[in-house]
């Protein structure tokens, strides 16, 4: 058993005990009775000193060469390299995905990493010519200042890593309030960042709830800008306050993906995409696949192949070799994802596999892999995000059909097709309504150089990651220079 520790929020360059004296337990959802530590419980003089220190340092922070600030971001990356291994165990014991996804996502986070120490070298304005023949004018970029970052619990290294490196690399300073589940794993990145010399005051963490430290950063008047991942219905919220006081916010949020299965599809692809899309992470990732549209020629071909892969997924604990599928993260996803599967039920639904929490399994958040038949498009299960392994199956004579009914939900993140038809991947790049789209390839897998975000409610309509970063932690600065 490792060392139950109590992490302390990091404020201006010190690690800092909470103002009330609080600390929460992060449980393991594999077994809810291990404690992986304790996070403190903050409050607003807590998160008012950690944003006072940003605001401090944030002037000197932006006066230093992006060359310079990359290069706290190397070293940072270089730390979190060689703690790639308890930091990805820590991150399985506190959430529930299975170690070796959260190795490839800690070491998603060291690339992240490396990738914006690079943007410190790259071009940030144009030159555009004037209409008068003796001026120079050009674009530069200037950082927002304090930035509020506030993340969810499903990738609990690659997203604070994903917002806060291009913040810092761009000139930013900030303060992170991690969701309480993973906040363990969240304050050993700030360990590397701390180890990294970065200078005191650049980054501050603040764990707490998100009622009170979350919505305390949305409304601080010194956070210039929010970037959140989450839930809708906070997403909503925090849109709301930061406007409210015309602080800049990005918002990206939930899904309904799509997997569109045509005639011509190669089914042994499409089952394996399915499957992993799906399913991995327990179905817990923005992106997960979650209705699975098929042509008539190929559907009970492809639903049986899907249902025997289905039989062999094997779930537990994600520390044990040989688990394919983990825990929920928490008893409230838990709980959300048995009433999703209670309506399907109710709605017609065919409950084809799965459904129950596993047996012998009682003492962590585990539901089986489910796939239900029968799903029509105005079902609860066809139009709520559920965040956990469940797949709906729907069936479509046509691709025109399928694309419909892709295309009838709130959301618009990600969404693949599976065909060797040409004529079919162009109608689906051009009227798919989602801010990812994919052929041939599972709905999940983010590329870190490449904007990432969603249509409709998916997002604030803004990108993250990839060089589209700049867009949200800079203001362009157009200058007009005449001798
Ligand atoms: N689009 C994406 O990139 C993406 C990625 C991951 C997760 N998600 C979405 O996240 C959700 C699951 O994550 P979650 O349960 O952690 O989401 P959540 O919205 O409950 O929490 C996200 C963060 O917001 C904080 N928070 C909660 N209430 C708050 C409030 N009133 N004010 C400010 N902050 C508050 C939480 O403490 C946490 O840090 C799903 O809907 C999923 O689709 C989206
Ligand atoms: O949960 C949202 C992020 C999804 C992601 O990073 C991926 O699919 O790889």
């Amino acid at each position: 058993m490792a060392e139950v520790c109590t992490y302390l929020n990091y404020i201006n360059g010190q690690w800092t005990a909470s103002s009330t004296g609080e600390v929460e337990a992060s449980i393991n959802p594999a077994n809810k009775h291990e404690i992986i530590g304790y996070v403190q419980k903050s409050a607003l003089p807590d998160l008012n000193q950690a944003v006072s220190s940003a605001k401090a340092m944030q002037k000197k922070w932006k006066k230093l060469s992006g060359n310079e600030r990359g290069n706290y971001l190397l070293k940072a990356a270089s730390i979190l390299e060689s703690r790639l291994d308890e930091i990805a165990e820590t991150m399985t014991r506190e959430m529930g995905k299975t170690l070796p996804e959260a190795k490839g996502e800690t070491a998603r986070g060291v690339a992240i990493l490396r990738y914006y120490a690079g943007e410190g070298l790259r071009s940030i304005g144009d030159v555009i010519p004037s209409t008068d023949s003796e001026a120079l004018m050009f674009t530069t970029r200037v950082p927002l200042g304090v930035i509020g970052v506030i993340t969810p619990w499903n990738f609990p290294v690659a997203i604070p890593i994903w917002k806060m490196a291009p913040a810092l690399i761009y000139g930013n300073t900030v303060v992170i309030k991690p969701a309480t589940e993973t906040a363990v794993t969240c304050a050993k990145i700030i360990e590397c960042l701390a180890e990294a010399g970065l200078p005191a005051g650049v980054v501050n963490l603040v764990t707490g709830a998100g009622s009170v430290i979350g919505q305390g950063l949305a409304d601080h008047p010194d956070v210039n800008g929010i970037t959140f991942t989450g839930s809708n219905e906070v997403g909503k919220r925090i849109g709301q306050a930061a406007l409210a006081r015309g602080a800049k916010y990005q918002l990206e949020m939930g899904g309904k993906n799509p997997v569109i299965v045509a005639n011509d599809a190669d089914l042994n692809v499409a089952v394996e995409a399915t499957l992993s899309g799906g399913l991995r992470s327990t179905g817990q990732k923005c992106t997960a696949t979650s209705r699975v549209i098929v042509q008539s020629g190929v559907y009970d071909a492809f639903k049986e192949k899907l249902l025997q892969k289905v039989k062999e997924i094997t779930v537990g604990d994600g520390m044990k070799d040989g688990i394919w599928m983990g825990p929920c993260a928490n008893e409230g996803q838990l709980r959300t994802v048995l009433s999703y599967i209670e309506k399907g039920i109710q709605e017609g639904g065919t409950l084809l596999y799965g459904g129950r929490q596993p047996q012998g399994l009682g003492n962590g958040f585990f539901v089986e892999p489910t796939v239900f038949d029968n799903v029509t498009g105005n079902m609860t299960i066809a139009q709520e995000e559920i965040f956990g392994p469940v797949l709906a199956l729907m069936k479509v004579e046509t691709i025109e059909e399928a694309l419909q009914l892709a295309n009838d939900v709130v959301f618009g993140l990600s969404a693949s097709i599976f065909t060797a038809n040409i004529g079919n991947m162009l109608t689906f790049i051009n009227e798919m309504d989602a801010g990812l789209v994919r052929i041939n390839a599972e709905s999940a897998g983010v590329e870190l150089q490449a904007p990432f975000g969603g249509m409709k409610q998916s997002s604030s309509h803004s990108r993250e990651q990839g060089r589209a970063a700049i867009e949200f932690f800079t203001s362009v600065k157009t200058v007009f220079v005449k001798a």
